[in-house]
């Protein structure tokens, strides 16, 4: 489905262009396009054969104020990306992982500042000399050092940060368009947060803005007016991305009766090749796969593996077996 078009500019371009030009590039931008061809070109020259995934995590921001105050934040702590990437750098992936600036990272998730503070993990040898793994977390910590140190030293995973919706834009065309020679290696897994709505660059305050005194003392009321952020999808799949590639987005939703029809919309809207659709409140054990053959199917962990620490669906999800699109698969075992 092509997007209609005026004086011969597709409606889609002529949003790009308008949204590229009229916002500013990201500072980090030019470093992060050098850091990118060096890891792609890298691969291209060293295995050729190998896939490359551009995985996008964590949520994107709106500052209400050019000097950064207050911004509206986009729900995702970026688990969903940094344990998918974990999957893909198993599965022989080398990856590109832009994400949200704090957010979950691949590995070092597993001991993050917040839920799984390394410290609780560690304590002083007897003689005091040293400070130690204790034991009973040694094993697994092991393996993920491991994991860690091979994605490392042989060059697999490229860490690129965002911070607000529009460096993501800017982002995510800049790396389609690098990967580009991958061709039909190339896989993009857009399970980033991204708002839907911002502030253009023109209407934006420049300072903090002011909770001036309003009458009888109470503050007066701030009113903002968002305009809707390009649909981007149709720009990466028809333009950005390498001709082959494989687009997979995710739908979030919180209205069940939504989700199916919605990630339905989006899959004949943008014409890639699959929407995972997840709820908020149910995202890390069920998820519905919606592909173009016009399959639904379902993916869910059972109740007995539902544990808080369970890194997530995508754990099982190579371990489904193939079942009537029409039945949720319930994945046994480990
Ligand atoms: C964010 C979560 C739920 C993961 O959570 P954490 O594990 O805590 O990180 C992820 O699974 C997800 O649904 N990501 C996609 C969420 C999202 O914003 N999806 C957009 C589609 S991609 S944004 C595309 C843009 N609006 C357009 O139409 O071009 C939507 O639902 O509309």
């Amino acid at each position: 489905m092509s997007p209609h078009t005026t004086n011969g500019v597709s409606i889609n371009e002529d949003a790009e262009n308008t949204y590229f030009q009229t916002n500013p590039s990201p500072k980090a931008l030019t470093k992060h396009q050098a850091l990118a061809l060096e890891f792609i070109q890298y691969h291209l020259e060293n295995a050729p054969d190998r896939r490359i995934v551009l995985v996008t995590s964590g949520g994107t921001t709106v500052p209400l104020e050019n000097q950064t105050v207050r911004f509206i934040d986009n729900f995702s702590a970026g688990t969903r990306g940094a344990t998918s990437a974990e999957y893909f750098l198993q599965e022989g992936y080398a990856v590109i992982f832009l994400h949200r600036q704090f957010s979950l990272l691949p590995y070092s998730r597993h001991y993050s500042h917040s839920t799984n503070c390394f410290l609780d993990f560690m304590e002083e040898s007897e003689d005091g000399e040293r400070v130690v793994v204790r034991k009973e977390y040694q094993e697994k910590m092991r393996r993920v050092l491991q994991q860690y140190q091979y994605a490392k030293n042989n060059r697999l995973l490229l860490l690129l940060p965002f911070t607000t919706v529009i460096e993501y834009m800017f982002e995510l065309r800049s790396l389609a368009t690098l990967m580009q020679p991958i061709g039909s290696r190339a896989l993009f897994y857009l399970a980033a947060a991204v708002s839907d709505f911002f502030i253009p660059r023109d209407r934006m305050e420049e300072h903090k803005i002011q909770s001036r005194e309003g009458r009888g003392g109470s503050g007066r009321q701030l009113v903002i007016n968002l305009d809707p952020v390009p649909k981007f999808l149709s720009n990466l799949v028809h333009s950005w991305a390498p001709k082959g590639s494989m687009i997979v987005s995710f739908k979030l939703e919180t209205d069940p009766s939504l989700l199916v029809s919605k990630a339905e919309q989006a899959l004949d809207r943008y014409q890639h090749d699959l929407v995972i659709g997840n709820m908020l409140m149910t995202r890390k054990w069920e998820v519905v796969f919606i592909s173009r053959d016009g399959g639904e199917r379902w993916i869910r962990v059972p109740k007995t593996r539902r544990s808080k620490s369970f890194s997530g669906i995508e754990a099982l999800v190579g371990k489904a077996e193939r079942k009537p699109d029409s039945e949720p698969v319930d994945l046994e075992g480990g």
